[in-house]
């Protein structure tokens, strides 16, 4: 008897999901049930610490990776077993790249440019000399910087339905970030590709990405709109006499020296910040995203 494969609702409508992923690496847990669901069409900007597990989560949905438990999906299709026509429809840009390093950029291009339906050659020719990247030069020779403007446009020439990008700003200077953004906004509003990027630059996040994700010790804690963060998230101040109403609930907790407390609180089903927050002497702050990353994460 064939044993029938039961997927979460979500996983066909979404490019990418993830459903209770789980790992660890030589016995230290990276991911401890992580669930994500991609809306199509939006840009997703996944944010954590150094050594959180972005790049492993990214993997895992991949099918990268085998998780130790939980499941991903991309345009529906188990990720650990893609098959070739949704393989054509992904772009995948780690951190560092490495692969086929003893070719020029040209000879990746072309190469890379045969898997996919709607490789865009000229879009390669213009941004290759728009880059100054000349096409002739070995990827083993080439800056980190270089190699990742490379990728990327290798990633835009295949014109993907679903692009991820794992910190593609990392090794870019200012310049060559702002061209980047450009064209993620560009492929995200006029084609409607789907993105998930990671990043530790909150800044670039607020320009262009339409949601958030932060990953904090294996898993997520908050996923929303950018722009609904400062209504739906606040730092609550309470004065050490009345540390003893805070809230159970919160995203993050901090002692102060003088015995005040800090909580990273989130409004409930109603709109309400906790009860606390409405006592004399409490204070609700209105955090931007940076602020409120740097307080969940410390
Ligand atoms: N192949 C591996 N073997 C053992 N440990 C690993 C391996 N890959 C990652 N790790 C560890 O798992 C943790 C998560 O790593 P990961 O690269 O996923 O984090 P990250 O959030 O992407 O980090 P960064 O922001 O610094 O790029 C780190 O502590 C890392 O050292």
């Amino acid at each position: 008897m064939n044993a029938v494969l039961e997927y979460p609702d979500n996983v066909s409508a979404s490019p990418l999901t993830a459903s209770g992923l789980v790992h660890c690496y030589e016995g230290s847990n990276v991911l401890t049930g992580v669930d994500l669901t991609l809306t199509p069409g939006s840009v997703l900007g996944l944010v954590g610490r150094n050594g959180t597990g972005k790049s492993t989560l990214i993997r895992a949905m991949l099918g990268l990776l085998e998780p130790l438990a939980g499941s991903a999906f991309v345009f529906g299709e188990p990720a650990l077993k893609l098959s070739d026509e949704a393989k054509s429809r992904i772009a995948y840009v780690p951190q560092q790249p490495e692969a086929l390093a003893w070719l020029t950029v040209q000879q990746m291009l072309d190469f890379v440019g045969r898997f996919y339906p709607r490789w865009d050659a000229p879009f390669i020719r213009t941004t290759l000399e728009r880059w100054k990247i000349q096409p002739n030069r070995l990827l083993a020779k080439l800056s980190p910087g270089e190699r990742q403007r490379v990728d990327l446009i290798r990633a835009f020439a295949s014109q993907p339905e679903l692009l991820v990008l794992d910190e593609p700003a990392a090794s870019l200077d200012p310049v060559a970030r702002r061209e980047l953004l450009r064209e993620l906004a560009l492929r995200a509003g006029e084609s409607g590709t789907t993105v998930l990027f990671s990043t530790h630059i909150v800044s670039d996040l607020e320009r262009v990405a339409s949601e958030v994700a932060f990953l904090h010790e294996g898993k997520l804690l908050l996923h929303c709109g950018v722009d609904e963060t400062k209504e739906r998230y606040a730092r609550l101040w309470l004065p050490a006499k009345m540390t003893s109403a805070a809230p159970s609930q919160s995203l993050s907790r901090r002692r102060n020296q003088d015995g005040s407390l800090s909580l990273i609180v989130e409004r409930d089903r109603y709109g309400q910040w906790p009860q606390a927050s409405t006592m004399p002497g409490a204070r609700i702050d209105a955090l931007g995203l940076e602020d409120l990353f740097v307080e969940i994460a410390e």
